[in-house]
């Protein structure tokens, strides 16, 4: 179970605004996360990730505390261990896709079969520059997953991918996530993608 309860300041550009968010999310659960274009969602999958830290609050992980602002306790994002996939990809220039995968497992097999899952088999000794913007996009996904984290943090992760490749996808992501018993964060603004994936929703609406 993880337990989020926290305030953070947003610096918005009509004044200040706050982002607060009082939510559980399940051991397991699939979540999709939604509202209005500079609501917080990023920010909020930030606060998660300790990438950013709020002004207030706490978050417990399996009884596990990972921010508590009151007693100064913030774990560091290589401690949480969380997998993120950006909504820039923030994928790097100087790795092939085989690279990028190899510096977040080395169990070969795992690696083969993320690349397959992805439709990349054939692009492993490719660099992000030679990739279209879905590969892209799909590498940036294997990589969050390739370190089988117990919680998956994703920022509009299908946005660059056509149909077909989306629910081909989504079908063996599911698959993964069950397998691997993952919670998992889905920022997205598109209402139908996630249907049939997601078990839960969350809305994120900023406060004056
Ligand atoms: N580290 C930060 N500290 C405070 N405010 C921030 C920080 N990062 C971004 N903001 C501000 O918070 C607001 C929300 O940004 P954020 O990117 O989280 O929104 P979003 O809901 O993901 O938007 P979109 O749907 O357009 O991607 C913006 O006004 C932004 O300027």
């Amino acid at each position: 179970m993880i337990s989020i309860n926290i305030e953070k300041k947003l610096k918005a550009y009509s004044g200040q605004q706050w982002l607060k968010i009082d939510h559980q999310f399940a051991d397991s659960s699939i979540t999709k996360i939604y509202g209005p274009s500079g609501a917080g969602k990023t920010t909020f999958l930030k606060i998660i990730a300790g990438l950013v830290v709020p002004e207030k609050g706490g978050i417990t992980v399996d009884g596990v505390t990972w921010l508590n602002t009151s007693s100064k306790i913030s774990l560091s994002p290589q401690k949480r261990l969380v997998g993120f996939v950006f909504q820039n990809y923030a994928l790097f220039p100087n790795m092939t896709v085989q690279e990028h995968l190899e510096y977040a497992s080395n169990d070969a097999q795992w690696i083969q079969r993320l690349l397959k899952i992805g439709k990349l088999e054939t692009l492993s000794d490719h660099k992000p520059e030679y990739l279209s913007g879905g590969q892209q996009q799909r590498l940036a996904i294997l990589r969050a997953i390739a370190i089988r984290p117990k919680l998956l943090l994703m920022d509009e992760p299908f946005s660059a991918l056509d149909p077909k490749m989306k629910s081909a996808l989504i079908a063996e992501l599911k698959l993964l996530f069950a397998e691997l018993k993952m919670t998992v964060l889905i920022v997205s603004h598109n209402p139908q993608e996630l249907e049939g994936l997601v078990d839960g929703e969350l809305l994120i609406n900023a406060e004056e």
